[in-house]
């Protein structure tokens, strides 16, 4: 038997034959995306998607439903009743909705998302909401005349607008100016065109109103400059980094105690402009407001969430124009916001609105 020095000199011994040449260290930590997040793995990492939601964050790769109660709630769903999701993503609302349905009823779902859409449906079937109960279309939530003409009009209804947090954490998609990535920011990337690729054709005026009326961003003219001459002098702006880096170029003259949470604040609103230009947030959602009211059965209920307040106007003077006009028999006169204790624990719940409406 050796004794543990001898042991030690042995592994030593050891060590020095079999460590000729230095293995080319390859990193502590994994590289890719999908390699990095634990959380990635639900079923095998539970107590680090706990500790994530803990600490208000949301774990990577999942998305955390915002203001499930209080939907519920104004919803007031029914065993038996027909309803829409406007906006599938992780399906946690989906779930919720499908639950108080106890098994008779059904919801249509619609995403253009169909790389995420596919990964929802098959953890909801795994959750025992199949066919039978759920129907997932990947279509633009615009085309909802179709689907209540289909079948026969929706007693409740969500649309939980914009991106998810899926979507946002995943740098092949370009949703956020933390990470490098393509600067796609498409929701259906198999069809339309990328953020880069419009930015390669777009002037310098069209920018700067895009920025302006998409995002209220105070340095549009200044930002419009800078990347449409970048570009012109053949510096493309395909990836999120080189988009940021103009960005903080453009801002450098700002006073240094403000620099760092300005140049923050400016990429979220570019980013953001970008995104409901490529995706034509503003008029699909303006199609799909007008569309609402006939899509809901009498005394059908719907909740909306916005994000931005864009999306807010637009909702709010929809539902206005609907009562008035008596399609709905009682709307949203104010916003709802999440609780104190929500933000708290997911920080993305922050900028939320929810309005709704009940048709007459
Ligand atoms: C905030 S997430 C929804 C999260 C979902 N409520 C949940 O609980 O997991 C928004 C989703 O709507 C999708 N989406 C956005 N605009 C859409 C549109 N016009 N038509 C269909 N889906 C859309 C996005 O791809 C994204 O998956």
């Amino acid at each position: 038997m050796k004794t543990s020095n001898e042991g030690q000199e042995a592994a030593s011994q050891d060590a020095q034959q079999s460590h000729k040449r230095r293995v080319r260290y390859k990193g502590k930590y994994p590289k890719k995306f999908e390699e990095k997040y634990k959380e990635l793995q639900p079923e095998k990492y539970q107590d680090t998607i706990q500790h994530v939601m803990q600490k208000g964050n949301t774990p990577a790769g999942m998305h955390i439903s915002i203001m499930v109660k209080e939907i519920l709630d104004f919803l007031e769903i029914k065993p038996g009743q027909v309803g829409f999701d406007a906006t599938l993503g992780y399906g946690g609302h989906t779930k919720a909705m499908l639950q108080c349905l106890q098994g008779k009823g059904h919801v249509y779902a619609t995403d253009v998302d169909h790389e995420e859409a596919a990964k929802t449906k098959k953890r909801l079937e795994e959750l025992g909401f199949g066919e039978d109960i759920l129907t997932i279309k990947l279509q633009n939530f615009c085309t909802i005349d179709e689907i209540a003409k289909e079948v026969g009009g929706f007693d409740f209804l969500l649309a939980d607008l914009g991106v998810s947090s899926m979507q946002i954490d995943n740098p092949k998609r370009g949703f956020s100016f933390k990470v490098d990535g393509p600067l796609d920011l498409r929701l259906n990337q198999e069809a339309g065109i990328s953020a880069a690729e419009r930015l390669e054709t777009i002037t310098r005026d069209e920018l700067a109103g895009m920025l302006y009326e998409n995002s209220d961003e105070p340095y549009c003219e200044e930002l419009a400059k800078a990347i449409t001459d970048e570009i012109r002098r053949g510096n493309h702006m395909d990836t999120t980094t080189k988009l940021r880096q103009v960005i903080e170029k453009t801002l450098d003259f700002l006073p240094e105690k403000e620099k760092k949470e300005t140049i923050k604040k400016t990429c979220q609103r570019t980013f953001q402009a970008l995104r409901i230009d490529v995706n034509r947030e503003f008029e699909v959602l303006y199609e799909f407001m007008e569309k609402l009211p006939d899509a809901l059965k009498p005394g059908g209920r719907a909740a909306i969430l916005t994000f931005h307040s864009g999306e807010d106007k637009l909702v709010k003077k929809a539902l206005k124009a609907g009562y008035k006009a008596g399609i709905y028999s009682d709307y949203a006169k104010d916003v709802i916001r999440p609780s104190a204790q929500e933000c708290a624990q997911n920080g993305r719940a922050r900028s939320t609105k929810m309005r709704w409406a009940i048709k007459a």
